[in-house]
């Protein structure tokens, strides 16, 4: 059972297996859903915490092991070769499904993924906060390293070899998936926001799936980049907002003095679709130190005083500062932007491709206990990408402390 992935739906389960084996160290997908067939289709109606004991038994032969988290009407199993562990460790109590409520997976969990996708010094998986996994990239030349949370596909830490953080977490995040992970770089998709669904959509609520991890030499780079890739597809969660059949890629590469993010959307429905979306970075800063440079002359749409109806505007100064409230959509944005954190570094923030648009943003005294340490500078694509069946769209980011 070691690798597979069983989601099945909270009421009635029928949705998905996985069981695809793959490389760990090339970019062939694994853990890849698709439909159960209905034979293999159990009612498993009842509190959320009260499944478990049903599943093993009638889904996971030969002493295997199921860690589980539910997601709004789902509940996804993962196996592992670990002993069950009882439902009050997995922290699943709730009766009532919430957007992106996992109960993170276990220790075990991890361990597994570890075993399937760890290469060498520079990639392993771990157990992070709240039990959720984490990706822990290393470039093991330079010492810098990076977290990334299957939760949201968030990238929450970027440790350059001095120690330091790039990324910031904002003090009220929680890891239990209640809610989105609050910091480092959470995506929005399919949806910036404010819309018709949540804000920033449902990609960051959702737990993502390992498809590859490598650690190729770059003869530039002085090292193996360690690197990895997570997938997220629609679901009967997503569809319930968005009625889209789509994959997600989003590769995250740490380099010896970079860190890249690349994200490829693929319509895999029959009918078109479309979306907006963001990297909703959030840096280290003193705010009141920090500034923007590169938006001279650029568009904007100013969220500030109505996020609903923004004000248009045209940026006239050199640096985009942070004296108070700031939430600016800036349109067709230079792909260079540096921005001075105000803790004695700048970080180079670049869209490769793909990434059109830029948000800046501090929410200054409405989170008044931390507004002062960290901005957001966001990588965006507001205007509607329109998606033809089977298309795809490819975006990418670099982060460059300088
Ligand atoms: O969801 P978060 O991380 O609290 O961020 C919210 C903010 O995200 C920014 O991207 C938006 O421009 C703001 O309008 C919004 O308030």
């Amino acid at each position: 059972m070691h690798g597979r992935a069983l989601a099945l739906s909270h009421r009635h389960a029928q949705v998905a297996i996985s069981a695809a084996p793959g490389r760990r160290d090339v970019g062939a997908p694994r853990g890849h859903l698709r439909p159960l067939p209905a034979s293999r289709c159990f009612p498993v109606g009842g509190e959320v915490g009260k499944i478990p004991a049903a599943i093993p038994a009638a889904l996971v032969a030969g002493g295997a092991c199921v860690c589980f988290r539910h997601v709004s009407g789902h509940v996804l199993y993962t196996p592992s070769r670990a002993r069950p562990r009882k439902p009050a460790m997995t922290g699943a109590t709730s009766a009532t499904p919430r957007a992106g409520a996992d109960v993170a997976a276990s220790g075990s969990a991890a361990g597994a993924l570890n075993e399937d996708f760890a290469v060498g010094d520079s990639v392993r998986v771990e157990e992070g906060k709240g039990g959720q996994p984490k990706v822990v990239l290393t470039h093991p030349s330079s010492g810098s390293s990076a977290d990334v949370y299957l939760l949201g596909a968030c990238v929450t830490s970027w440790r350059l070899p001095s120690g330091e953080d790039v990324l910031y977490v904002r003090p009220d995040a929680v890891f239990t998936g209640e809610k989105p992970i609050s910091g480092g770089i959470p995506h929005c998709f399919p949806q910036f926001g404010p819309g018709k669904m949540q804000q920033h959509g449902f990609a960051r609520n959702l737990t993502w799936q390992i498809s590859a991890t490598s650690a190729d030499v770059h003869p530039d780079d002085g090292g193996p980049v360690a690197s990895v890739e997570l997938i997220l597809e629609d679901n009967d969660y997503t569809r319930s907002m968005w009625d889209a059949s789509f994959r997600l890629s989003y590769k995250v590469s740490l380099k010896a003095n970079q860190l890249v993010t690349s994200l490829t959307v693929v319509n895999t429905g029959e009918k078109a679709c479309d979306f907006t979306a963001a990297l909703h970075t959030y840096f280290s800063a003193a705010a009141a130190e920090a500034s923007v440079k590169g938006l001279n002359g650029c568009r904007f749409l100013d969220k500030d005083p109505d996020p609903v109806n923004p004000r248009p505007g045209v940026e006239e100064h050199e640096a985009v500062n942070f004296p108070g409230f700031v939430d600016r959509m800036y349109l067709d944005a230079p792909a260079d932007l540096v921005l001075e954190t105000g803790l004695g570094r700048a970080v180079g923030v670049q869209a490769l491709q793909g990434w059109k648009d830029a948000v800046v943003w501090n929410p200054h005294l409405t989170m008044k206990d931390f507004y002062k340490d960290f901005v957001c500078v966001e990588n965006a694509k507001l205007e509607k990408v329109v998606l033809s069946a089977g298309d795809t769209w490819h975006a990418e980011m670099q982060l460059t402390p300088m």
